[in-house]
């Protein structure tokens, strides 16, 4: 019997290096030449479920401490807001290549491809496409400042009312959180800026190659204080526990609220910065709306564990690693500088780099 096929994608927004290479026939057929890789099948993981509508602040440290992922319900976003700004990210990622590059030249709203930001130099080849929106500036924070948009004049506002929903969402938690660490009242005001954040709009196109070749984003742990995920159904997520890789499923409606390098620190280590991936897409094209959170950039964190440090050194070291070796260091205590010393992350694949391939911004 004849299997279903998978129906295939419009590849002409993809940017060159995830074009699949296409024989004549297939070309007239509009079939790709290889079929689709199989998904690699691996545990799926029941990460803490914590309610924003019912907090329980002791649950809610417990899951920074034990899995520093944890999935939130009833966050309050609109579930109308965040099906439209997810129809607007596939409008625009499905624009042709160059349209977005030149759309998005940024700053401030930037397009950036093959790595999981703007500002990193390419060792592996990340399967994903991403527009960087700052959101610590007043609006528009869309290219030239220009309140007639057009088109993109959509993806603003939907952007700028997600970015407001995930400010509350992640204040209610950190306010939470610090007063059950115990953060002064000093602390508690630098540790989380009001102007200092971001959203990063991803599209994971679809990865014609052997499962396991591309990632869709490298292992890696963020630099934020917390992070929200809002994904679509087609799942990839992946976070590592206790030395194994556990993917986390999509749940409608829900985020997934990951526990950034900078909490990490400012607990003494006590809430744990979660290393996680996303696998690429070898089936259905993934979108994930990412909202990340910072410290003020001057306030310093002091720890036990670390040396006091502002969120400005701790960027301009992670810019400063990424230049040198290609990659972030993992926060991680033990070192002789404890703050930047990183255990060693191998790369092993390389890639070469042309005129096609993502540039670097350092913004
Ligand atoms: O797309 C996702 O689900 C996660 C993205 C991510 O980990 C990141 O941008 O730091
Ligand atoms: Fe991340």
């Amino acid at each position: 019997m004849a299997q279903p096929t998978m129906p295939s994608p419009d590849e002409s927004s993809y940017p060159p290096p995830f074009r699949r290479p296409t024989s004549p026939s297939a070309a007239v057929l509009g079939v790709p030449v290889a079929p689709p890789a199989l998904p690699v099948s691996f545990s799926t993981v029941h990460i803490p479920v914590i309610d924003l509508q019912a907090l329980d602040p002791g649950a809610l440290a417990a899951a920074c401490e034990d899995w520093g992922v944890f999935r939130l319900t009833n966050h309050g976003t609109p579930p109308a807001l965040s099906r439209r700004l997810h129809d607007e990210v596939r409008r625009v990622f499905s624009l042709p290549f160059e349209t977005k590059r030149a759309r998005f030249a940024g700053p401030p709203a930037t397009y950036f491809f093959g790595t999981p930001a703007v500002s990193l130099v390419v060792r592996d080849l990340n399967w994903l496409e991403g527009i960087h929106v700052p959101l610590d500036r007043p609006p528009p924070c869309f290219p030239g400042g220009d309140p007639d948009l057009g088109e993109d004049a959509c993806l603003r506002d939907l952007t700028e009312e997600y970015g407001r929903h995930s400010a509350r969402v992640v204040k209610a938690l950190f306010e939470s959180l610090a007063a059950e660490i115990g953060f002064d009242g000093e602390r508690r005001a630098s540790y989380l800026s009001d102007s200092d954040r971001m959203l990063r709009l991803f599209f994971y196109p679809h990865c014609p190659h052997p499962a396991g070749k591309y990632l869709g984003i490298n292992a890696h742990t963020d630099s934020s204080v917390l992070t929200t995920v809002s994904e679509d159904e087609v799942g990839g997520l992946q976070v590592l526990r206790d030395g194994t890789w556990f993917s986390v499923k999509p749940v409608a409606g829900t985020l997934v609220v990951i526990v950034g390098d900078m909490l990490q620190a400012m607990s003494d280590d006590r809430c744990r910065s979660s290393e996680h991936r996303v696998l690429a897409s070898s089936g259905r094209e993934r979108i994930s709306i990412c909202y990340f959170a910072f410290p003020c950039e001057e306030g310093a964190i002091v720890s036990s564990k670390y040396r006091k440090f502002t969120n400005r050194e701790f960027r301009e070291k992670v810019q400063e690693d990424i230049r040198s070796v290609g990659f972030k260091y993992p926060i991680f205590t033990g070192g002789v500088d404890p703050i930047f010393t990183g255990g060693v992350v191998l790369r092993d694949k390389q890639l070469v780099l042309d005129d096609t391939s993502p540039q670097i911004v350092t913004q």
